[in-house]
């Protein structure tokens, strides 16, 4: 099985080029005002051109109207909308139906309960982003560079398609990998040298510590 891989929070032509060139199948870019890592609409058109082969475009919302996502889209026209806020099931299927794409949709795990929320998100979300609940007053609901207990991914029914996130870096993933073996990936602050600063050489570290991991499983 191939692992999607995805490097979120990009906002620079180079640590998109890197990314792409160290083998990412997803690249992300986050609309939420409060983060580091924020574009606007128009910036995100621009990195894109960047965006090249099989590389799919995730668009990284919180709770967003349709107007905002109006823009986005007509801007980035992703390839993913990840809604990674309080939205509904009804909200996914609205999303989907007015843009058309596939819509990810992420949850804060803490403990085993926190499963059950997807329930009713089962068969409308196209896929699910499993992210470490936030530290207690952080202001953004992703991008905290905190864990979750991978183990708790094996209880998962093996037909839920998800990318495993929250505090992966180049140390963490080979245990990652091993103890969860998900679908797909999601990093962001574990490549950075600072809050929404991508550091190129710690991206390169972090797929050569996934082919590592991968290949010791081989
Ligand atoms: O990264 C952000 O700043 C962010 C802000 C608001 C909503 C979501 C956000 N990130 C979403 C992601 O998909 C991150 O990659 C995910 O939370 C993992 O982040 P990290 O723990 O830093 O690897």
């Amino acid at each position: 099985m191939t692992l999607d891989i995805k490097i979120c929070g990009l906002s620079t032509p180079e640590a998109i080029r890197t990314a792409i060139d160290a083998g990412a199948s997803h690249v992300g870019f986050i609309f939420f005002a409060k983060s580091p890592r924020n574009v606007t609409p128009a910036r995100a058109r621009e990195l894109k051109i960047e965006v090249s082969g099989a590389v799919k475009t995730v668009a990284v919302v919180v709770d967003a109207s349709d107007e905002f996502l109006d823009e986005i889209v007509a801007e980035l026209a992703p390839d993913i909308i990840q809604l990674h806020g309080k939205e509904t099931p009804e909200r996914v299927r609205q999303v989907k139906a007015r843009y058309q794409r596939p819509v990810m949709k992420a949850f804060s795990i803490s403990e085993a309960s926190d499963f059950d929320q997807i329930g009713p998100f089962r068969g409308v979300a196209d896929r699910f982003l499993f992210d470490a609940k936030p530290p207690k007053g952080s202001e953004l609901p992703g991008g905290n560079g905190v864990s979750f207990d991978w183990r708790l991914l094996a209880a998962l029914d093996r037909d839920i398609d998800y990318m495993l996130s929250g505090g992966l870096n180049a140390a963490n993933i080979g245990d990652a990998l091993r103890l969860s073996n998900p679908p797909g990936i999601d990093i962001s602050s574990g490549v950075e040298s600072a809050p929404g600063i991508k550091d190129t050489a710690l991206i390169e570290e972090f797929f050569k510590a996934v082919r590592t991991a991968q290949a010791l499983a081989a």
